[in-house]
């Protein structure tokens, strides 16, 4: 993969590297990179890489990186989220050196979580949207400044003990608490580790970075840091992520003496777009080597123009004009700042587009579902054995092995290409989407010798992941119906236009994006807006919008529609900022 000079000083910098550049710069590029230089230089049979990231998404986006642009051996690396890796590599191996944990638990998912979360926010009042704070900081806090949305935590943790269950935050604690306790944790994992990689590190919650500076100051053999991030674009401030600078990095991470870098080339956006939006972060005129430099593109603001019931076919006319003048699906994708209006929009433009394809994981029938083992093998279950998919399929069916020893305990004599054999000889004759995958499951099973009945937490996924997908796919109006093909079409390599949050696309770049649901309450959120300084709705505001401008390549739509009224009745306005923003828009 081409490096820019500065991507190439950062990638074979000799000892710890921090970069922050802006969007679109190759930050991510180059932290792959350097990946792939570590794996090569790896010096022992049983070191490992450690990559991370705050969400499956972006996880997800360095492993296919690297798969597309480097061979490597895919056990020399260990990618995927903080919390993943904490309940990987320190909770399961160490849960009975845990008080709290060594009576036996499990996990509850997001689905599980927000469930809870939703009942107790009703009985006490407070509405869908209303955070609830449930990270822990290092000191085992969990602070939320609303009394009621204090009790809520409260009760939730309560019902969630009841039912022995931690969730995500608790294990992260939990996997501190643990490795507070017993130092060679931090030993062995720096022993296997010789590398830790960082991504969108600005996202990275204060306990998380205690975990990862907890392996590096009591190892004997420091592991390297490359960590890379965007302060401007750290729009998870409001679940904990914070961007830290290199000082406090370096007093994190003792005696590293970090080595600072920095990117001044754009490679995504044209000029004009680097222009427009650097000025949400008060810098104006970035520099830019876009392959799409001389191309203007487009950058639209409807400022109240579109009323909210017409939004979709506004929206739809976009999509049909950007198709027929070549562009893919998969260039095209539609942004809200929040989740709230994002399935209805999505179900509509699924009834006015029948005939394009969507990537919503807002109507995925697999929605909610990213820590459930049984995902992993629906996804071999559903994806044909072609020679493009075969190395994914292969990490997919490492992951399904590892999983099964590690957190099951179940080892088995199969390699990763016996089980893809296994998989791929399932035959089936039902059209059933759910009841296949139930077969090919009891398929695989049978192949290795395991038997649910006696398994309580495997069974436990089992059915938990039949319910969601269940429940899924009947809420989703039709977008997935409950046979083979359209659960296979789901797992397809071109996907569609995505639907998505601007949390969701982070990390992300789309020839055109066009983005809805600018209006203050969204953007920012009411709950960085109501009892808060003003400057925290600002700072959260230009972030999301930073974030989103910054993910277009040529094509910038902007919709802040009108019509939408509030709990109250209120209408919606147009965010703040843009509608301070002064700009000749096309
Ligand atoms: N040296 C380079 N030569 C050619 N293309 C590059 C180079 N560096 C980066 N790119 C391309 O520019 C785009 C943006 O890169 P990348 O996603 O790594 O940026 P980023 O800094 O991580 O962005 P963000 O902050 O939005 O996540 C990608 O398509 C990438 O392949």
């Amino acid at each position: 993969m081409k490096l820019s000079i500065e991507q190439q000083a950062a990638v074979n910098c000799i000892g710890n590297a921090y970069i922050t550049a802006c969007p679109g710069s190759g930050k991510t590029r180059a932290l792959t990179a350097r990946i792939a230089k570590n794996v090569q230089e790896l010096k022992h049979r049983n070191n490992k890489v450690l990559a991370v990231t705050f969400t499956n998404r972006a996880a997800n986006e360095i492993k296919s990186r690297l798969e597309e642009n480097y061979t490597i051996e895919s056990g020399r690396i260990w990618a995927g989220t903080i919390h993943s890796f904490a309940l990987e590599w320190i909770i399961k191996p160490y849960a009975s050196y845990s008080p709290p944990l060594n009576a036996g638990y499990s996990i509850a998912d997001e689905f599980e979580t927000r469930k809870i979360l939703n009942k107790l926010k009703a009985d006490k009042g407070l509405r869908v949207f209303d955070e609830i704070n449930t990270t822990f900081n290092r000191q085992g806090v969990v602070e939320n400044s609303d009394r009621r949305a204090k009790e809520v935590e409260q009760e939730y943790r309560h019902i969630l003990k009841s039912r022995k269950k931690i969730d995500f935050d608790q294990s992260l604690y939990f996997a501190f608490q643990l490795m507070e306790l017993i130092p060679e944790i931090a030993h062995t994992l720096s022993n296997i580790f010789s590398n830790i990689c960082i991504d969108e590190v600005q996202d990275t919650q204060d306990l998380q970075y205690a975990i990862l500076a907890k392996i590096f100051n009591e190892s004997f053999h420091k592991p390297t840091l490359f960590i890379v991030g965007d302060g401007n674009q750290a729009i998870y401030g409001g679940i904990g992520g914070k961007s830290l600078s290199l000082a406090e990095l370096n007093a994190e991470f003792i005696g590293s003496n970090i080595n600072y870098f920095t990117f001044s080339d754009n490679y995504r956006s044209t000029q004009r777009l680097v222009d427009y939006f650097s000025v949400f972060r008060g810098v104006q005129g970035g520099l830019s080597k876009a392959e799409h430099k001389n191309n203007q593109g487009i950058i639209s603001f409807f400022n109240q123009a579109v009323d909210k019931d017409q939004l979709a076919e506004a929206i739809a006319e976009l999509i049909k004009g950007e198709l027929n003048n070549g562009s893919s699906e998969n260039d095209i994708c539609v942004i809200a700042p929040q989740w709230a209006p994002i399935r209805s929009m999505t179900k509509k433009l699924i009834a006015l587009l029948p005939n394009v394809r969507f990537d919503a994981p807002a109507l995925s029938p697999f929605h909610g579902q990213h820590d459930n083992f049984w995902l992993i093998v629906s996804k071999l279950a559903l994806t044909e054995p072609s020679g493009r998919l075969l190395s994914v399929r292969v990490r997919w069916a490492n992951e399904i092995l590892n999983h099964l020893s590690d957190v099951y305990h179940h080892t088995s004599e199969l390699t990763a290409k016996k089980l893809l054999k296994v998989i791929n000889s399932f035959q089936s004759e039902t059209r059933i989407g759910t009841e296949y995958l139930k077969e090919c499951f009891e398929f695989m099973l049978d192949e290795l010798d395991l038997d649910l009945v006696s398994d309580v937490a495997l069974k436990e996924q089992f059915d938990l992941f039949f319910e969601k997908a269940t429940s899924n796919i009947e809420n989703n109006n039709g977008q997935y119906e409950d046979s083979v093909v359209a659960l296979k079409s789901f797992f397809k390599e071109s996907t569609g236009i995505v639907v998505n949050s601007c949390h969701g696309v982070k990390g992300e770049e789309y020839k055109t994006v066009i983005a809805f649901g600018l209006l203050k309450g969204f953007i920012p959120h009411w709950s960085d807006i109501i009892n808060q300084p003003a400057y925290v709705g600002q700072n959260a505001e230009s972030k999301m919008l930073y974030v989103i401008a910054s993910r277009a390549k040529e094509k910038l739509y902007l919709f802040a529609e009108y019509g939408r009224r509030t709990q109250g009745g209120n209408p919606y306005e147009t965010s703040n900022l843009l509608n301070a923003y002064s700009y000749q828009y096309d």
